[in-house]
């Protein structure tokens, strides 16, 4: 039975393929394994279901970690007398497709997404400096796969190197340097910063108690560590968060949503399964996904490229559409919800995201579809107010004037090319985090 396990870790990053995988081989079907909110009343029945087919028999239950701070992850199956223990974070993480991230403790390389979807090509990331030229030339790119790439090359290159950094004094100087490249990297994401402060914070707390510096950086390799799998918690909470939610908005087909979404915030923009795609992963493995429609994302593309790359290699129904066709999309399709993800949430909801989700937000509300915000709390930043106060990016007229390396527009041509822009919460439904759903009037008192 110990075989089960190593099936599993080699087989798929999707729990919904590992069972499916499982049943297969074993002639048992398990029903679900999604870790669905604790309200839900599905719950209970779907994760203790186990249907007998053939010789099939067992139980399926679910386990909270101690101490954890969310949702049980732990897969218990017992199959025909025997007891098999699987911990659905290494499962996802051992995945052997469609990874942004390839770390263990001294290592660490990115998916190369400048490439993607024509070939699958890992870069090395020895450095922090390695990090920041990754970040800035869009090889990694995502709000929360940003902050991670930040801090998992702090860890590697504390690992690997840094020999002179011999007291605690030095090693935070070197922290406070190497963190304020990282957020600087690109402005208008807001994980990169939060992450990094909280690091700070906990290193002058963790220097105050011990004088050692090896001990301090062997704590600071751990917690970047530790992130990467509370990335991928929050990812799964947030996913069946916003599943029910666009369930409830009763603006179904037959009982399934159907769903607008732009940029990319699936594994490719985090480390775990996303955001807003994370939304739709959910839906689809509740089998309550009727269609997914999806944005191409000028000029950068992540839509056509990535999102249409992760979908169809999940075999999610979906369908790419042009940004311009988008007004269209919500009067003809019975559009259930848009879900997007965030750069950055100010106080009031004003929320940053890649640019054209505020035009997709002004037409939802013209044609009366819900639209959600997705994001962990690490993109809410109660620093700032208002939208008014986050920094756009700009970006290179290349990006516009040419696809592909391939120039459209005749030189000479001016060109505004900012990589975000704003919606106002006015026009948000709902932001979907790891904490449950809130309006942006009830984000404002979680903060
Ligand atoms: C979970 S990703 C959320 C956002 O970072 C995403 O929607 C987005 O705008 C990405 O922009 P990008 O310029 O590709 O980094």
């Amino acid at each position: 039975m110990e075989i089960f396990p190593r099936i599993l870790m080699k087989f798929s990053a999707n729990p919904h393929c590992c069972t499916d995988y499982l049943g297969r081989k074993n002639n048992i079907t398990i029903c679900a394994i999604s870790s669905l909110p604790k309200s839900s009343p599905k719950r209970n029945k779907w994760i203790q279901t186990v249907l007998g087919r053939g010789r099939s028999e067992g139980q399926i239950f679910w386990s909270r970690q101690a101490n954890s701070r969310f949702e049980p992850l732990r897969l218990e199956i017992k199959v025909f007398g025997s007891h098999i223990i699987i911990d659905l974070l290494n499962i996802m993480s051992a995945a052997d497709v469609l990874q942004s991230i390839q770390y263990t403790r001294g290592s660490f390389k990115v998916l190369d997404q400048l490439k993607v979807p024509h070939e699958l090509v890992y870069r090395d990331i020895e450095s922090v400096k390695d990090a920041v030229d990754a970040i800035k030339t869009m090889q990694v790119r995502g709000a929360p796969l940003i902050a991670m790439v930040g801090c998992l090359s702090v860890a590697v290159e504390l690992h690997n190197g840094q020999k002179d950094l011999t007291d605690n004094q030095l090693l935070m100087k070197y922290l406070d340097d190497r963190i304020n490249s990282l957020i600087l990297a690109r402005p208008t994401a807001v994980n990169m910063r939060k992450e990094g402060q909280k690091l700070l914070e906990q290193v002058k707390e963790w220097s105050a108690e011990s004088n050692d510096s090896s001990v301090l950086r062997s704590r600071v390799i751990e917690y970047c560590e530790t992130l990467l799998k509370l990335d991928l918690a929050d990812n799964i909470a947030i996913g069946n968060v916003g599943a029910e939610a666009i369930l409830n908005t009763g603006k179904l087909t037959d009982g399934r949503a159907t769903v607008l979404t732009h940029c990319n915030t699936g594994s490719l923009a985090t480390s775990g399964v996303g955001t807003a795609l994370g939304v739709i992963r959910a839906l689809h493995q509740q089998q309550k996904l009727e269609h997914v429609f999806f944005t191409e994302t000028r000029p950068y593309n992540q839509g056509a490229r990535l999102t249409s790359f992760e979908l169809l290699h999940e075999k999610i129904p979906s369908t790419l559409i042009c940004d311009s066709a988008a007004s269209w999309l919500m009067r003809t399709k019975n559009v259930s919800a848009v879900v997007v993800g965030a750069d950055r949430v100010t106080r009031n909801g004003d929320t940053a995201n890649k640019v054209g989700t505020y035009q997709l937000a002004v037409t939802a509300k013209h044609h009366n579809v819900p639209f959600y915000i997705a994001a962990p709390f690490s993109s809410i930043d109660p620093s700032i107010e208002s939208g008014d106060g986050i920094v756009i990016e700009q970006r290179s007229s290349d990006e516009v004037t040419s696809i592909g390396g391939i120039r459209i527009a005749p030189i000479g041509v001016s060109v505004w090319n900012p990589a975000f822009d704003v919606t106002p919460a006015e026009l948000i439904t709902g932001i979907v985090t790891e904490k449950g759903i809130f309006t942006p009037d009830e984000l404002r008192t979680k903060l």
